[in-house]
């Protein structure tokens, strides 16, 4: 029986290729150096897979920064402002439309799906001219054939292409991208042609988009691309592959009536309705299935049991010999080897696999099937799952009960939002337009070395504390100079604003290598939630009063919310995510109360990963938007009405969930926003009511340019156009931790100072 893997984890069991990156992006090593680490990634990770034994190995899946990105240069879609010139797309021009140069910015980044990975958003337009500019796809196919590898070269596929590409600037309302459907099938053919010629016998098409609700016409698109693709595919076997979500009836019936396709690829683990649809509606005769039973979008264990009753109930369907064992997706969004984890206890780790471990678990489930089961391989499986479900770590009595009490309450603050904001503005007295910022401050290499150095024993807590102290001091200062309003402590104590949390809660494990790439050569170590979560002591409280005691301002309590901690850990996969949401929200809940009775009279509860959280489906909106509300609302309805309680947002597109962000009764949400300030505002235009306050972030911070006065001004004065004076606040779109004291100085002396400029006006006028 044949194994596969959808895709692999590319910046290395210590992130070898993010220090290669950065080191050459700073000018300290050669694009000999950078391209010699990526090119031994690559061989390790063949080797690796070839020796498990997987049949199907995938390449290309390495990048150096995205892999929509490649299929951009592949492709030669070079918006215009990169001056490219033509020919092959080197290290310059790639790095540019990734992270931009010192006169042009780069291209927009976003989420990929619902993961914690972004990728850089094509930009076309009927203008954009299209030639086939990166050979990457052939030639890392041939690298792997030189190393005695025969692999799957993995494109992403040209209809996902144009449904996640965005239209260039000016053509935004008139322009569908699917019309370029034939203007890049052209390049798509010549690199079918050359892996042709090059040896490859299979290809796979990355088509994720198939697992959203698509309309008729973009259904149609995809007929027509696999048709037009069907002779320049002929002699090769080609693999369809969806992730992330079921793949809906109406898609499915397209999907599987697609001519000159060899094999489908689907999601088992997310997709459980698609297992439904193959036993149910058929699976065409002849053809491959690339079931996808180990999960890659988390570290648990596979239960290789029940993954096999799975299989063997598919092969019942489609035939012993066009079964293949898959994992759900590329194991990029898992952590890569549970070998480097010395330090995590041995029941947990017994409970654990990494890219790595997915590899061989894939590997054996096929061999089970071909009736060569490693018994001993599935015994100790079984013992592992046998010892995580009865485990006293993973069950809390007490936890669960108080959890289980919530459902069914509403559990919402007792007065009205105006209401409280007037007892809170009786205490606070803060001018009109608050100024604040998010929470972090730059995050320096001394901070970042002092945090290595205490977690590492090698300074005492006493030496670590003093040296917190100092930063926050001079944070607080640098903020009472400019003049901010609602001042912040900084984070200098956090490495991660998930990851903190993580690491002081009882139910949740942490890893010292599990890092997942969330962009470019930017990593996160997602912490592990194995058990039922409770707070056994504060967690903020100590940082938060010796703040507070620094300064006569308010001083911002710091939280990051129940739902962002969710999503953005390795969830445990036993009970519904609600559930685990819920008992992080009642942790969370004891932080808030602890900070107000420690003197702190403005909380912010960061819901960073709301929005994104929502399932990729909009049948299931409903119900994630209803638990995911409820679990915030849980963590500060207790507190009192002169208690301000803030949020903040990343990734502000809002307007389709407007409602429930409403529903959670914050008393001030600040939003990510400059990117798409008419986004925001259109839904104000169109008279929802708002009446707690906000402020929509006034300039950008993922970029290092400083925003003139005159420039934050005006954007200001739009906001004022459609929000009340008295509920607009004025800040940063999102923390400041990724960028240099240099650009955040300036950055906000202006904007304090349009915030006076517009108060002078507004005086004037009265
Ligand atoms: C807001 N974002 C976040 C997301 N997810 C999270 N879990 N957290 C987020 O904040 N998703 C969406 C966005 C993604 N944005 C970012 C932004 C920046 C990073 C980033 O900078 N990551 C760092 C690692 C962060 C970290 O945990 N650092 C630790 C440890 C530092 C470390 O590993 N040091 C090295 C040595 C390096 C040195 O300085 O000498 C070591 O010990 O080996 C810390 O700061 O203490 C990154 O480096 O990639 C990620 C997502
Ligand atoms: N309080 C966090 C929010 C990031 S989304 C910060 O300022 O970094
Ligand atoms: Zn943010």
């Amino acid at each position: 029986m044949a194994s596969h893997i959808v895709g692999y984890p590319r910046m290395g069991p210590k992130r070898e290729l993010k220090f290669a990156l950065e080191s050459f992006w700073d000018g300290k090593s050669s694009a000999e150096d950078l391209e010699k680490v990526a090119t031994d990634l690559r061989a390790s990770i063949w080797k690796q897979m070839s020796e498990a034994g997987i049949k199907y190995i995938p390449s290309n899946t390495f990048s150096y920064y995205d892999q929509v990105l490649d299929t951009t240069a592949m492709l030669g879609a070079v918006p215009d402002r990169y001056s490219w010139t033509g020919g092959e797309i080197g290290h310059s021009t790639y790095f540019s439309m990734a992270r931009g140069n010192a006169t042009v910015p780069a291209m927009e980044m976003t989420k990929w799906f619902d993961t914690n990975y972004h990728f850089i958003v094509p930009e076309l337009g009927p203008e954009t001219k299209f030639s086939y500019a990166s050979h990457k796809a052939v030639s890392e196919y041939k690298e792997a054939k030189a190393l005695g590898v025969d692999t799957v070269p993995v494109l992403v596929g040209p209809v996902s292409y144009l449904l996640l590409s965005k239209p260039a600037k000016g053509v935004e309302k008139s322009f569908s991208l699917l019309s370029l459907v034939g203007s890049i099938l052209p390049i798509y053919k010549e690199v079918i042609a050359e892996l042709k010629a090059a040896g490859a016998s299979w290809i796979q098409f990355d088509e994720p988009t198939l697992v959203k609700d698509l309309d008729a016409h973009q259904l149609a698109a995809f007929t027509s691309a696999y048709t037009d693709l069907e002779s320049s595919l002929s002699g090769l076997n080609v693999l369809i592959e969806t992730y992330f979500a079921d793949v809906p009836a109406e898609s499915y019936k397209t999907l599987t009536s697609l001519s000159g396709v060899t094999a489908y690829g689907f999601d088992l683990v997310r997709g459980t309705k698609t297992l439904d649809l193959v036993k149910s509606v058929g699976f065409p005769s002849g053809k491959y299935l690339f079931a996808g039973v180990v999960d890659g979008r988390n570290i648990w264990a596979d239960d290789l049991a029940a993954s096999l009753s799975t299989l063997q109930s598919l092969e019942a369907v489609v035939g012993k010999d066009k079964l293949v064992v898959s994992t759900s997706c590329s194991l990029m969004h898992t952590a890569v080897d549970l070998v480097n984890e010395t330090k995590l206890d041995s029941e947990i780790k017994s409970w654990l696999a990494f890219a790595a471990q997915k590899v061989v678990e894939v590997n054996a489930l096929g061999k089970a099937l071909a009736g060569q089961k490693d018994e001993a391989y599935f015994a100790a499986n079984a013992a592992a799952q046998a010892s995580r479900k009865s485990s006293p770590r993973v069950n809390n009595e007490e936890v669960q009960k108080a959890a289980a009490a919530l459902k069914g309450s509403d559990h919402r603050r007792a007065t009205t939002v105006s209401a409280r904001l007037d007892a809170q503005q009786k205490k606070l007295n803060l001018p009109v337009l608050p100024t604040t910022t998010i929470g972090s401050f730059p995050q320096t290499m001394d901070l970042r070395r002092v945090r290595r150095e205490y977690k590492a024993k090698k300074i005492s807590e006493e030496e670590y504390v003093s040296a917190i102290k100092e930063e926050i001091s001079k944070v607080v200062k640098i903020q009472e100079e400019l003049d901010i309003d609602v001042l912040v402590h900084g984070e200098p104590e956090r490495n991660d604003m998930v990851e903190y949390f993580g690491e002081q809660l009882s139910g949740f494990a942490f890893t010292a290598n599990g890092w997942v790439q969330s962009y470019g050569s930017r990593c996160v170590k997602p912490p592990i939630i194995y058990g039922d979560v409770s707070r056994p002591n504060p967690m903020t409280v100590f940082w938060s009063k010796i703040a507070q005691s620094m300064t006569k301002r308010p001083m911002k309590g710091m939280l990051t919310g129940p739902v962002t901690i969710l999503n953005w850990s390795f969830v445990r996969n036993d009970q519904p995510r609600f559930e685990t949401c819920y008992q992080i929200a009642l942790a969370i809940k004891k932080e808030v109360e602890d900070l107000e009775a420690g003197g702190i009279q403005v909380i912010q509860i960061d819901e960073a990963a709301l929005r994104e959280g929502l399932p990729l489906r909009k049948s299931e909106h409903a119900f994630y938007l209803d638990w995911a509300v409820h679990s915030f609302r849980i963590t500060n309805c207790g507190v009192q009405d002169t208690t301000q309680i803030h949020t903040h947002m990343c990734y502000s597109n809002f307007n389709d969930i407007i409602h429930s962000i409403i529903n959670m009764d914050a008393d001030v949400i600040t939003i990510e926003n400059s990117r798409s300030d008419e986004k925001l505002l259109s839904v104000f235009r169109e008279g929802v009511t708002y009446g707690a306050g906000i402020g929509p972030g006034v300039y950008d911070i993922h970029s290092p340019r400083i925003p003139s006065t005159e420039e934050i001004a005006d954007r200001v004065n739009k906001m004022l156009a459609v929000l009340d004076t008295n509920i607009l606040w004025v800040n940063p779109d999102c923390g400041l931790k990724t960028r240099k004291y240099a650009e955040v100085k300036p950055a906000l002396t202006n904007m304090v100072s349009a915030a006076k400029l517009i108060r002078t006006q507004l005086a004037s006028t009265k």
